[in-house]
């Protein structure tokens, strides 16, 4: 499924309209249809039966029109509905004009609220609301009695179905003009806006329908849409990728890779242990997980399915007295590098990575995560030494900062431009990570991943998805195939996790592993 923004939205509509031939006013019937349906099966789920008494909150583009449709078919429902314009009708244009006629024919009770000035609405008349005041024709924040009607409805207490997208919400990157709509549900009409899929817009969206309205779903890959929901279907049909993980009856550990996860320190063993034993979950043949030499003993056992080996370090327990070339030289036969939990930083860190990825094989794939990321920000030229190499980043939005030098709220802001724009000039595949996990290409295409938790902001989570990307690779994945997979196999196996505890705060790092 196909995630797009207002202006691809407005281009596919005109495209259904003026190309194809689909009258406007049947893609807006369509979508009333659809949204009464959804009103009334939410509040049906709710309260136990359908909610009778409904509210229509009408602007003045076809976001409102649709509203006027919903609220006609609500009526042949058998519901009583009340109209409140944000704008006097008698304005109306087009189908707009169309759709408010045939309300005024059908007797349906409107006012023009006008607001602290006006007739009050009496909220309490009503068991729902449908916020039909601005979809993707909004622009900057609501004006005047828009916000005013918005306020109004969040404190009313009622549940909000929202058409297309919350009003107030920017639809494009899921940031919150105030005032916004807090819906219970939101009905994404033909395809969901990037601002529902997006923090805090999905937080606002409430729960997110995407309802057929009528539109030949290849137009929007003709207009060149490349931004997709991570899901079952998106791995299966765009990425080539089985979400079961079957495997063929004659194969045996050879077949599954062999990857080297170069992890861990004195104070930080744990991320290390974190990434190989996610590794061996995530199904790769064999592991080994390199360590400076000091912490071979104390570590040695801790995970007896992966091979452990000790590279020289100078007796210090870190990776400051680890020689680059040793690390390369044990790469030789392994199928993926994972570089960087548990990692550390120390004086002369850029020569070292520097070092190090000048002797790989540039055939190898390697995962940068944690530390090694926050050292490769330190020396941008470096990151010239990724082009071209099959490599997968794991930054979290700080690491994310410091990588392209914007402070975290920019990235925050649209965190699918933000990644998309990393990943096309380094041409590296780059996991943005967070509430809804951003995966971007060297091509520019984004996936955005519907798995996972809150739980999951817990320490040590991201360790366990470096290591699972890392497996993947080391089976033979390709960069792209193994970050959104390890994204997606990773939220799925925290929410299976959290849905075996009490609550989901009480998830740690090792939970996920086991739920792989
Ligand atoms: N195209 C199609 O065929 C189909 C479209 N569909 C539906 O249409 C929706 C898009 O409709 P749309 O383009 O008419 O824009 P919409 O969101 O209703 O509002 C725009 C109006 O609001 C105003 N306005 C803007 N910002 C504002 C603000 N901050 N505060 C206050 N007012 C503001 C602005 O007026 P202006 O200020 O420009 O005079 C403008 O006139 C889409 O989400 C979907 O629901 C479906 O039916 C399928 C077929
Ligand atoms: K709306």
């Amino acid at each position: 499924m196909r995630i797009v923004t207002s202006e691809e939205m407005r281009n596919i509509d005109k495209a259904a309209i003026e190309r194809i031939g689909i009258p406007a006013l049947v893609l807006m019937e369509n979508a009333g249809r659809a949204v009464a349906e959804e009103a009334m099966r939410l509040t049906a789920q709710a309260h136990g039966g359908p909610a009778k008494r409904w509210l229509v909150l009408a602007g003045k583009g076809n976001n409102g029109a649709d509203g006027l449709v919903a609220a006609r078919h609500l009526l042949e429902a058998g519901c009583e509905v009340g109209i409140a314009y944000a704008a006097d009708p008698a304005g109306f244009r087009g189908e707009a004009a169309v759709q408010r006629d045939i309300a005024a024919n059908l007797g349906l009770p409107a006012v023009v609220y006008a607001g602290s000035e006006g007739d009050p609405i009496y909220w309490t008349r009503y068991d729902g609301i449908v916020d039909a005041l601005l979809g993707t024709g909004s622009r900057g924040a609501p004006a005047g009695v828009y916000a005013a009607l918005i306020r109004e409805a969040n404190a009313s207490g009622l549940p909000i179905v929202a058409i297309d997208t919350p009003s107030g919400l920017d639809a494009d990157t899921g940031n919150l003009h105030d005032p916004c709509i807090r819906a219970a549900r939101t009905v994404a009409l033909a395809y969901a806006k990037r601002g529902l899929v997006q923090y805090p817009g999905a937080g606002a969206a409430g729960e997110v329908v995407v309802r057929a309205i009528g539109i030949p779903a290849r137009l929007a890959e003709q207009i060149g849409v490349r931004t997709f929901a991570l899901d079952e279907r998106t791995l299966r049909e765009r990425l080539g990728v089985d979400p079961a993980r079957a495997r063929e009856a004659d194969t045996h550990k050879g077949t599954y890779g062999h990857a080297l996860i170069a992890a861990g320190s004195r104070p930080m063993s744990g991320a290390g242990l974190l990434s190989a034993r996610a590794a061996l979950r995530g199904g790769c043949g064999l592991v080994t997980w390199a360590v400076p030499d000091r912490l071979v003993e104390p570590l040695a056992g801790r995970v007896p399915e992966a091979m452990i080996y000790g590279l020289p370090d100078e007796e210090r327990g870190d990776w400051s007295g680890v020689a680059p070339a040793a690390l390369s030289q044990l790469t030789v036969g392994k199928d993926a590098l994972v570089l960087g939990p548990g990692l550390g930083r120390w004086a002369g860190d850029g020569d070292w990575l520097r070092e190090l990825l000048a002797g790989l094989d540039p055939a190898l794939p390697i995962v940068l995560d944690a530390d090694s990321l926050n050292i490769l920000a330190d020396m941008p030229e470096a990151s010239a030494q990724l082009c071209g190499r099959r490599a997968v980043l794991t930054p979290h939005p700080g690491e994310m900062a410091r990588l392209a030098g914007f402070a975290v709220p920019d990235i925050q802001r649209d965190r699918i431009e933000a990644a998309r724009r990393y990943a096309t000039q380094h041409a590296v595949t780059l996991v943005l990570k967070g509430a809804r996990t951003v995966v971007a290409t060297p091509e520019g295409d984004v996936y955005v991943n519907a798995t996972g938790n809150p739980g999951m902001a817990t320490g040590g989570a991201g360790d366990v998805l470096a290591g699972l990307v890392g497996s993947l690779l080391a089976q033979g994945r390709t960069p792209d195939q193994a970050a959104a997979f390890g994204v997606w196999l990773h939220g799925a196996a925290g929410d299976r996790a959290a849905a075996g505890r009490p609550t989901s705060s009480s998830l740690v790092a090792g939970d996920i592993i086991e739920a792989l």
